[in-house]
């Protein structure tokens, strides 16, 4: 596969260029704040950039008009508006977080919801590297959004080069239940990414999270 990432020298895109090299992708097209470079048309985009850089790579996607996998954080509803309208001609996968356990993580929040009444306390943590931008965590809020309730406790923490910890804490007065996720490699995101980015190719056009994907 011929791929392209925008945000390629930071953690991730580095991290996803040491895995995609391995598994035999050809890098045609690199973005980052420095610029651009193209050898050739990729067959597919990644984004893990920041909020700030996404308005250059829907420019970008509608340019070249190849499939979109995304997993840039701090994006917010008129970001996704944006991400539906591309959707509407390439294929976009998006998640903020690409692990296999985080979204095995988040099945057991649903199955929690049935159990869980407003007696109990409910509260989300979240740890990252101390070069993280964004607060809380992408992930953290998608793990909030699934929970019926207006309004939850979230913490943060940034610490060292923590690769991403997240916590959920549900407690009753007599009981405490804890649902907890620790990557300790960006390999954890970079794995979901490849089977995403390899599915993005037999897509059709439409908005995809990362869940369907492993469904
Ligand atoms: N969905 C997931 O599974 C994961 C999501 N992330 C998210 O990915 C994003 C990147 O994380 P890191 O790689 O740690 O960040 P980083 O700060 O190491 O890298 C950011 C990259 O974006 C580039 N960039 C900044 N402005 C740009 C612009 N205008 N045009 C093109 N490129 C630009 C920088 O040059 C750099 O290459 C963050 O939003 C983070 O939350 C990180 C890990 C996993
Ligand atoms: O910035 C990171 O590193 C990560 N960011 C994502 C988020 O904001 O949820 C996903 C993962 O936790 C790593």
């Amino acid at each position: 596969m011929k791929y392209g990432i925008i945000g390629y020298s930071g953690r991730m895109g580095q991290a996803i260029e040491e895995l995609f090299s391995e598994a035999g992708h050809q890098l045609v097209y690199q973005k980052d704040e420095a610029g651009e470079k193209e050898l050739e048309k990729p067959e597919v985009i990644i984004d893990f950039s920041l909020k700030e850089a996404f308005a250059e790579t829907v420019k970008v996607i509608e340019q070249k008009q190849v499939a979109l996998v995304i997993g840039t954080t701090g994006l917010d509803q008129d970001d996704f508006a944006e991400l539906k309208r591309l959707a509407e001609e390439v294929p976009v996968i998006q998640s903020f977080n690409f692990s296999i356990g985080i979204n095995i993580l988040s099945e057991l929040i649903n199955k929690v919801n049935q159990y869980v009444d407003q007696d109990w306390d409910i509260e989300i943590s979240e740890t990252h590297h101390r070069f993280k931008k964004d607060k809380p965590s992408g992930t953290a809020i998608m793990l909030g959004d699934l929970i019926d309730r207006d309004e939850l406790e979230m913490h943060s923490k940034r610490l060292g080069s923590e690769f991403g910890e997240h916590e959920v804490d549900f407690a009753s007065t007599g009981e405490v239940l804890t649902l907890k996720h620790r990557a300790y490699s960006r390999e954890a995101f970079t794995r979901g990414v490849l089977i995403s980015a390899e599915a993005a190719l037999d897509l059709d056009a439409g908005f995809y999270t990362f869940k369907d994907i492993l469904n």
